[in-house]
């Protein structure tokens, strides 16, 4: 249960969702009525056609947007606002370009109320283990964009969060970095049993990464399919099918 994610009727509308204008109406909805769980330590691959709603799943999970209707809990309990049992990564590494690696994930860590030694052993002990010990001291400009990217993934990961959250993180990356930055991220899920929500437009990133693909579409957004992914090579007529899903309205 630690890292379960729950979405109960999940509908969001903007306009009405955010914060200071809680309560006004009129807005189209963006999701509708959403019914999803995801068990704890497990990897969806969240897939639908852009503008469906897939990023505002994740901005509801993050407690970035609040749901008109319904509710989303992680371990049971209602999420009400950001906080670092869920952590994010995006596609563009969002990082302090004044601060160094290190600075940008000790920040994160501040939340947490951690000292600054632990803060500092936490930040290197994350950097090291995306494989960026040696860049600690470089600021973002210094880093390449898979580089880059493996901060943020360090950032998200330093303060041993239930929940990942990632949107697209690896679509601005070129192919091999890209398939690197796959490889690193299923080695760290594996490793930590942290539950993965994903977002991609990119079938074949979803089947090589996840067990379980749903598939969003429509306008308002809402399940599509919801495949559990068998062990083993992508199987090329779930592919298929999936594509199909895609395409259709
Ligand atoms: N902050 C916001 N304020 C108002 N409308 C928004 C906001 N964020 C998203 N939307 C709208 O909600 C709809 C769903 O957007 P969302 O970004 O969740 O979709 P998506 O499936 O992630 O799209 P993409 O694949 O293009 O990133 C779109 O019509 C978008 O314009």
């Amino acid at each position: 249960m630690s890292g379960s994610v729950r979405l109960e009727g999940l509908s969001v509308s903007y306009g009405g969702t955010r914060r200071r204008n809680a309560g006004a109406s009129g807005a189209a909805p963006v999701l509708d009525a959403i019914e999803l769980e995801f068990a704890s330590g497990s990897f969806t691959a969240l897939l639908g056609p852009s503008g469906c709603g897939k990023s505002t799943v994740l901005n509801t999970v993050a407690g970035f947007v609040r749901p008109t209707a319904g509710r989303v809990t992680v371990a049971g309990t209602p999420v009400d606002g950001p906080g670092p049992d869920r952590g994010m990564v995006f596609q563009h590494y969002a990082l302090f370009p004044w601060r160094t690696a290190r600075g940008n994930v000790e920040f994160a860590l501040k939340r947490l109320g951690l000292s600054r030694p632990e803060r500092r052993r936490r930040a290197l002990a994350a950097l090291a283990e995306v494989g960026l010990a040696e860049g600690a001291e470089k600021h973002p400009a210094q880093l390449s964009g898979g580089m880059r990217q493996r901060v943020a993934l360090a950032r998200a990961l330093a303060a041993e969060p239930e929940v990942l959250l990632m949107d697209e993180p690896f679509g601005a990356l070129d192919a091999l970095t890209r398939t690197r930055m796959q490889e690193l991220l299923r080695e760290l899920w594996q490793r930590t049993g942290t539950t993965v929500l994903f977002v991609t437009h990119d079938i074949d990133e979803a089947l090589a990464l996840a067990d379980r693909v749903v598939v969003l579409g429509g306008s308002p957004g809402r399940v599509l399919a919801d495949h559990a992914l068998p062990a083993g090579p992508p199987d090329p007529d779930l592919r298929t099918l999936i594509a199909r899903q895609l395409g259709s309205p």
